[in-house]
């Protein structure tokens, strides 16, 4: 086994029902490699990183994290959920959240530890939001909940690190922080790294490799490969036109979204397990 690999996909689909969202996907990622998992809405980017949480099987070909194959609460993989902002009234605060990262999987009430408390302020200190750490966490902006989100998903030391839509609805700077917080992880602890995105632009200067999905089919390089409009246009079989302004990549012509994708569903991994 090469020990540099931390996700090993081979020859991959994944279908629900009569619907295929990929297939024959190879992917490796290496440890300390960032790799932005672009595509429409509906080709199935979450679905995939649920595939390597252990929420949803694959329909054929297998997927294995550091040697072994998926299972469900792997703490090898530290997860990055798309965001939802925690509701009024919850009774949890910014550092609750990352103590659950540590311990989340344990039954029963765990009993806070002076070491315990330790990893805590470490985590909080390596994402910047010791200040609002005991505010409750419904009180927070979306960007100071995501910035702990980030802290509990490494609690627990991963080796691969799942972000699904990590900037989804922050303002720009805020964006770019959560992509410089993530940079930081992955440089820091050596990790590998799938980042689902809508827009590549924030992370493209940590970007490594591009993922990107569409109609069934994928491709995968660096974003001066995959990135543009040759490409897009046979992925998407429409013209699809890729512009690089300023160092921004702009791409228009991108076909209508899913006529199947009902954002809903995709809340439920569980429905398709057996
Ligand atoms: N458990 C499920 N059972 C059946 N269909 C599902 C299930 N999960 C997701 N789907 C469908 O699979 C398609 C892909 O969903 P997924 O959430 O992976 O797409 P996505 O690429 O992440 O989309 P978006 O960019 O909108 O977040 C969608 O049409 C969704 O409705």
């Amino acid at each position: 086994m090469d020990t540099d690999v931390v996700l090993t996909v081979e020859r991959a689909a994944l279908r629900f029902g009569q619907r295929m969202l990929w297939k024959d996907l190879d992917l490796q990622v290496r440890r300390g490699e960032l790799i932005a998992v672009l595509g429409a809405n509906g080709s199935g980017k979450s679905s995939l990183l649920k595939v390597v949480l252990g929420q949803l099987r694959v329909s054929s070909g297998t997927v294995t994290v550091l040697g072994s194959t998926v299972r469900r609460g792997d703490r090898r993989i530290g997860y990055v959920p798309q965001q939802r902002l925690a509701p009024d009234g919850l009774p949890l605060r910014g550092r609750d959240l990352v103590a659950l990262g540590i311990d989340g999987h344990r039954w029963g009430i765990s009993h806070p530890s002076r070491r315990r408390r330790q990893q805590v302020n470490h985590l909080l200190a390596s994402v910047g939001a010791e200040t609002y750490a005991s505010a409750s966490l419904s009180s927070l902006s979306g960007g100071e909940q995501q910035r702990l989100r980030i802290a509990q998903a490494l609690a627990a030391d991963p080796q691969l690190l799942l972000c699904d839509e990590p900037l989804l609805s922050l303002d720009l700077p805020h964006q770019r922080l959560i992509c410089d917080l993530v940079d930081q992880a992955r440089h820091r602890l050596n990790l590998g790294v799938l980042f689902v995105t809508h827009d590549i632009n924030p992370i493209l200067d940590k970007v490594d490799r591009v993922l990107y999905i569409a109609n069934n089919r994928f491709r995968i390089g660096t974003p001066d490969e995959v990135m543009t409009s040759e490409v897009l246009t046979d992925l998407f079989d429409a013209p699809v036109e890729v512009i690089r302004h300023k160092g921004r990549i702009l791409v228009a012509g991108i076909p209508d979204q899913d006529p199947y994708h009902h954002p809903a569903d995709a809340l439920d991994g569980e429905k398709v397990l057996r």
